[in-house]
């Protein structure tokens, strides 16, 4: 029940992006969103963080209405919207501090410490985030979500770009935070969903067209392996 999808479209003018989704994510679960580029990936997570309006269907997040009840449903959300846009003036306790400012959060700066623990900031918590690497800002983007201590997490596409040792530290870290928050993610990488997901659902121009639990895969389907499920359904058809 924490993040619940019914019947949403969306279209953008005349372009319809999503037509008619739903879908579950559970508490204590990883949920791998996948699905190829322009797919509607995006679109879901920005309609759930309140970014952008749904067209129709109802959507909430840990059992509260998104539109009945939006800034309700934000108090228990933390989201990383893709490319990560943070403020490269900033440094990185300024940006944990502004973010707190925004969440209300009380003992703001012991919160912050203890985020910055948590995100492997510590060596790099006294620089500016455009000193920061391309992972390090991840982090910061991470920090930032989970600053609130938000039942659910939404991070869009938040390994992209990243080397090697990089992607080893932010998957721990998501696999972490996973065990106690439910978490929707969106990501290209095959290999990642198999190394973190609990369930995968993919979206294929603008519609669900597999949901389930990454373990029963093999139950489910003759293919051999996520990948190889992933071409044959978003190629065919
Ligand atoms: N602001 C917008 N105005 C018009 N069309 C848009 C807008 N944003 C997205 N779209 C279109 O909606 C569809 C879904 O896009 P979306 O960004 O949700 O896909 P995605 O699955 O996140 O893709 P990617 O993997 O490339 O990030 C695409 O056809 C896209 O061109």
């Amino acid at each position: 029940m924490s993040i619940h999808v019914s019947n949403l479209y969306k279209s953008y003018n005349t372009h319809p992006a999503l037509k008619g989704i739903s879908f579950t994510a559970k508490p204590g679960r990883i949920l791998g969103f996948l699905g190829p580029n322009g797919a509607g990936k995006s679109t879901t997570m920005k309609i759930l963080s309140g970014s952008i309006a749904l067209t129709t269907g109802t959507a909430s997040v840990y059992g509260i209405d998104i539109l009945q009840n939006a800034l309700e449903a934000r108090r228990h959300l933390g989201y990383l919207p893709e490319n990560n846009p943070l403020y490269l003036d900033m440094y990185v306790q300024e940006a944990l501090a502004f973010a707190a400012e925004m969440h209300h959060i009380p003992h703001k700066q012991a919160r912050i410490s203890e985020v910055i623990g948590m995100t492997g900031l510590i060596p790099e918590q006294h620089k500016k985030i455009s000193q920061l690497s391309k992972g390090y800002r991840q982090r910061v983007g991470l920090a930032q979500a989970i600053l609130h201590d938000p039942e659910v997490l939404i991070l869009d596409e938040p390994t992209s770009g990243l080397d090697p040792n990089q992607l080893q530290g932010i998957r721990a870290l998501i696999k972490q935070l996973g065990k106690a928050k439910t978490v929707l993610l969106s990501t290209h990488i095959m290999q990642e969903v198999e190394a973190i997901c609990d369930d995968v659902v993919i979206i294929h121009q603008g519609q669900i067209i597999a949901d389930f639990p990454l373990s029963e895969l093999p139950m489910r389907y003759t293919d051999a392996n996520l990948e190889a499920l992933f071409i044959r359904l978003t190629t065919t058809g």
